[in-house]
C-alpha cells in the first residue's frame, strides 16, 4: 500500500522589522542588506557599507516611516502573510500544512521549516511571494531553504515555484483591484515595480540578451524568460490587456532605488515628472511586484510620490490597493500550489 504523507507548503515573503523602532529596523536592514544576493558586491565592502553606513544611518529615518505604516496588528506585510496562510490552509484542507516564513527577521524560514519537518511531510512546496523572479528575492529564498535543508537527514521531495508573473488568477486579482477605481477618471496609469541594479540583470543573463539594446528587457522570450524586467513588463501587458487599456494609456517604471549604481529605468519619480509635463493631472498607480501593501506602496507611492506629484501641480495620485486579502489572490495561491 502506498503511503501518502502530507504536503508542506512554505509561503515566503521578504520580511519586515519586528517592531517600528530604530533597533528593530537596524537588525532588519542589517540582515537584509548583508545578503550577498541583495548587495552583490565583495563581502568586505558589503560589510563596511551595511554595518558602517546604510544600517546605522537609515534605521532612524526608516523607523519613523514604519511607525506611520504600522497597524494595530503589526506590519501589513506580516498581517497579510498570516491572513494568506490561514485562508490557503482552509482551502487546501488536511492533506496540506501551510506555514509562513520571512526571508529576513520573523517568523523565520527556519521556524516555519522546523514546524513542517516535525510533521513528517512527504513533499514540500516553496512559494516565494514575488510574482517576478529576481536573484535578490526568489533566488535568495530558495538559497536559504536549501541551506537549511542541507542540515536535515531526510530531505523531502521539493517543488520550488520560481515565478508566476502572468498567472491568470493573479492577473484577475490585480484586475479586480483596478476595477475598484473608475479608470476613465485617470489621465494615465503607471505600473511601478520595485527596482533592481542593472548589474544584477546582466549577471543573471546566460544568453547575452539583457541590457544589450535599449528595449531588449521589455519583451519576454524564451531567451530572457528569467529576466526580472521582462517579467515585469509581461505582468503589465497581461493586466492592461484584461482591462482593455490602449498602449498610450499606461507606462512601466521602477521605484525604491538604493545607492548610486544605475538601477532599472525609467525611475518612477522621473516618469511622474514626464507625465505631468505631458499634461496628466490624475494618475493611478499599480505596484504588481508586491502582493501585499508595505512600506514601498503605502508610504513611498501613496505618500511620498503622491506629495511630489501634487507639489508639481498634479491633482491626484491614487495607489491601487495590493492583492492583500483579495479572494482571487487566495485562489491564485491555492492553484499555484496545486499545480506544483
Ligand atoms: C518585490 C520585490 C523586491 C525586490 C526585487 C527588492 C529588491 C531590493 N530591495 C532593496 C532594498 C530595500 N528594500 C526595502 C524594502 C522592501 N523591499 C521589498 C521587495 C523587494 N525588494 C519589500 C516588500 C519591502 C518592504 C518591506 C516592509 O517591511 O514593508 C528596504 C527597506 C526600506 C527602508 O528602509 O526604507 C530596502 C533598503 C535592494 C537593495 C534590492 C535589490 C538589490
Ligand atoms: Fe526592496
Ligand atoms: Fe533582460
Amino acid at each position: 500500500m502506498a503511503l501518502a504523507g502530507k504536503t508542506g507548503v512554505l509561503l515566503v515573503n521578504l520580511g519586515t522589522p519586528d517592531a517600528p523602532t530604530r533597533g528593530a529596523v537596524y537588525r532588519y536592514l542589517k540582515e537584509f542588506l548583508l545578503d550577498g544576493r541583495v548587495i552583490d558586491i565583495n563581502p568586505i565592502a558589503r560589510n563596511i557599507l551595511v554595518r558602517g553606513i546604510i544600517a546605522p544611518f537609515r534605521s532612524g529615518a526608516s523607523a519613523k516611516l514604519y511607525q506611520e505604516l504600522w497597524t494595530d496588528k503589526g506590519s501589513p506585510l506580516k498581517v497579510f502573510g498570516y491572513f494568506l496562510q490561514e485562508e490557503v490552509q482552509k482551502q487546501l484542507g488536511d492533506d496540506y500544512i501551510v506555514e509562513l516564513g520571512m526571508r529576513y527577521q520573523n517568523p523565520s524560514i527556519k521556524s516555519a521549516l522546523d514546524k513542517l519537518m516535525a510533521q513528517q511531510i512527504s513533499r514540500l512546496v516553496v512559494l516565494p511571494l514575488f510574482p517576478q523572479y529576481a536573484s535578490a528575492t526568489t533566488g535568495s529564498v530558495h538559497d536559504e531553504v536549501m541551506r537549511l535543508l542541507r542540515q536535515e537527514q531526510i530531505i523531502p521531495e521539493i517543488s520550488f515555484i520560481n515565478s508566476y508573473h502572468d498567472h491568470p488568477k493573479m492577473i484577475a486579482a490585480f484586475v479586480a483591484r483596478a476595477q475598484e477605481h473608475n479608470i476613465e477618471d485617470y489621465d494615465h496609469l503607471l505600473f511601478s515595480y520595485h527596482g533592481l541594479p542593472k548589474r544584477q540583470l546582466v549577471k543573471a543573463d546566460r544568453c547575452n540578451h539583457c541590457m544589450q539594446t535599449e528595449n531588449c528587457c521589455e519583451t519576454l522570450s524564451i531567451k530572457n524568460q528569467h529576466c526580472y524586467s521582462a517579467q515585469c513588463y509581461d505582468t503589465s501587458r497581461a493586466i492592461a490587456e484584461a482591462l482593455n487599456l490602449p498602449k498610450e494609456k499606461y507606462s512601466n517604471c521602477f521605484q525604491s532605488r538604493l545607492g548610486r549604481d544605475p538601477w532599472l529605468e525609467p525611475y518612477t519619480s522621473d516618469l511622474l515628472k514626464e507625465r505631468y509635463e505631458k499634461g496628466d493631472r490624475k494618475i493611478l498607480v499599480f505596484c504588481p511586484a508586491f502582493v501585499a501593501d508595505c512600506l514601498e506602496t503605502t508610504i513611498e507611492i501613496s505618500e511620498e510620490y503622491a506629495e511630489e506629484f501634487e507639489e508639481m501641480g498634479g491633482e491626484h495620485l491614487q495607489l491601487v490597493e495590493g492583492l492583500n486579502d483579495h479572494p482571487l489572490w487566495v485562489e491564485a495561491v491555492v492553484e499555484l500550489i496545486q499545480e506544483a
